[in-house]
């Protein structure tokens, strides 16, 4: 019923409820009806709730023989449970694998663990990678070999994620999918780590394995605190993408609760929490409980507990979404705050370039789980984004044949990034578009004698650098479709 009902959480009573009356109408009708009552035993209620109503009222109407003359009233509702429950155990594993939901491994009352792995060294040879994801890759190297970890509170070194999922014919069949394939990383102190990258890209489980929330399949993650000491998970400020509030508690017994948690006395635990409850604008709200709260406002909250307590090391997966854009400017301003003590640092996985250009030192950004870009945003911009970007609006359909051949005419080094029907979308290096003059008057002479609606000739934002540096390697690939709606071609930069 929770696999089916699993919004309406009304909806499971009210089958519940349904389901005990047609067992006891069952019950009723089934001392005449055989075949029913045989039935009936499959249903899990049927038998405990029979067998109290026969050993209630009957018992004592029968002696030693005619209670045994009954054995199906009696040995067969005993027996029924277990049997019940070996098929039932069974049942629930197959529902949850089918809908995605906890495993009798994480199970709170079964409690059955999952064998820990020993976590193995990273076998994988790193691909061909950009200069500044190497020279990141051996500084981390050089911090785990040497022990000299002074500079970073989080090293990630040859991280390495496979899941299991099921195949969709089988429940059984099992393949692998690989999320994070051979990450390494470091995270200075007084920094703000930028985590970007498309849906998929591997961010979450990136900062699930630093939260010690997913094991890792292979490589290592290091925690230090700042005062160089280990830090264990429980220590780390978390806000995973799913708020991990409990819908009954007020927004004060979280932040309390979690206080109490980390340790905090009354007096300055009351300060912390007045002072983040007034930065995240949360006061109003204290007394509220969680499920009565909205979506920016939950997570304003999930955000506020990874900071409560002044962790060395947060993680922050996308705080600011749903938060409106005042809301987000005050978590930035938190976020500057916490950081303001140099030994403090944090990873921030988001998909807003505009807050990971207003909070990170320095930007990972992560494509099918391999790092394709590690360094500042100003870095990042003029490594990619020193080209033109070209974008025509024609208003005739098939004439972008036409047009395209002209562009290259005028354009000879102009790559073609998308074309649909009414559009076409070129990059342009700087070379071929100076003097922009020049660009301008021959872009006018085309939009004459192709009758084009509009054409725009722009720099690369930050926003075009970022979509073609997250292309898929795939999508790079994608042959040039000759009455293709979209087509795609790998650029350099
Ligand atoms: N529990 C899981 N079992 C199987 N596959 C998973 C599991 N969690 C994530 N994945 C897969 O791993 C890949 C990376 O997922 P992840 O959630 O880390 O991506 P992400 O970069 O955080 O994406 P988003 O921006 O959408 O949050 C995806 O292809 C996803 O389908």
């Amino acid at each position: 019923m929770a696999f089916k009902f699993r919004t309406g959480r009304s909806n499971r009573y009210i089958w519940s409820l349904t389901f005990i009356l047609v067992n006891y109408a069952a019950f009723m009708n089934g001392d005449h009806n055989q075949v029913l009552y045989y039935i009936c035993m499959l249903i899990p209620v049927f038998p405990p709730v029979g067998w109290i109503m026969f050993s209630g009222l009957n018992f004592l109407l029968y002696n030693d023989h005619m209670i045994f003359a009954r054995w199906n009233y009696i040995y067969l509702p005993t027996l029924a449970p277990y049997v019940h429950g070996v098929i039932f155990a069974f049942l629930l594993r197959c529902l949850e694998m089918r809908y995605g939901e906890a495993v009798p491994g994480f199970d709170p009352i079964f409690r059955i663990q999952q064998r820990g792995r020993v976590p193995q060294q990273n076998k994988e040879l790193p691909a061909e990678e950009p200069p500044e994801v190497q020279a990141e890759r051996d500084r981390v190297r050089s911090a785990v070999t040497s022990l000299q970890q002074d500079q970073d509170l989080v090293i990630v070194n040859g991280l390495r994620k496979e899941y299991e999922v099921r195949t969709a014919t089988s429940i059984f069949k099992k393949k692998k999918k690989l999320a994070v394939r051979n990450l390494s990383f470091g995270v200075k102190k007084g920094e703000v780590l930028g985590l970007l990258g498309p849906n998929g890209a591997g961010k979450s489980t990136t900062l699930k394995m630093i939260s010690g929330g997913v094991a890792v399949t292979a490589g290592e993650v290091l925690l230090r605190g700042g005062d160089g000491a280990h830090l264990c998970p429980g220590a780390l400020g978390w806000c995973p993408q799913q708020d991990p509030l409990w819908p009954h508690l007020t927004v004060l017994q979280h932040l309390e609760a979690l206080a109490a948690i980390r340790g905090m006395g009354e007096e300055d635990a009351a300060h912390a929490i007045s002072c983040i409850g007034r930065a995240l604008d949360l006061l109003k709200h204290f007394k509220t409980q969680v499920r009565s709260l909205s979506a920016g406002e939950a997570r304003k909250l999930s955000f506020a507990v990874s900071i409560l307590g002044e962790p060395a090391v947060m993680l922050w997966d996308e705080p600011s979404v749903s938060v409106d854009p005042k809301g987000q400017r005050c978590m930035w301003k938190v976020i500057q705050a916490s950081l303001r003590s140099r030994e403090r640092a944090a990873v921030l996985c988001t998909q807003s370039l505009e807050e990971a250009a207003a909070m990170c030192d320095r930007v990972a950004v992560l494509v099918s789980g391999r790092l394709r870009y590690i360094g500042s945003i100003e870095d990042l911009k003029s490594k990619f984004g020193t080209s033109y970007h070209l974008q025509l609006k024609m208003a005739e359909v098939g004439q972008s044949d036409s047009v395209h051949t002209e562009i290259l005419k005028l354009f000879p080094h102009a790559a073609r990034q998308e074309r649909t029907s009414s559009l076409l979308t070129y990059k342009i290096p700087v070379a071929d578009a100076l003097p922009l003059s020049r660009s301008f008057s021959k872009l006018e002479a085309a939009k004459r004698n192709f009758k084009l609606e509009e054409y725009s000739l722009s720099l690369n934002t930050l926003h075009q650098v970022f979509v073609e540096l997250t292309r898929d390697a795939e999508e790079h690939d994608l042959e040039v479709a000759s009455n293709g709606a979209v087509e795609q071609r790998r650029l350099h930069p």
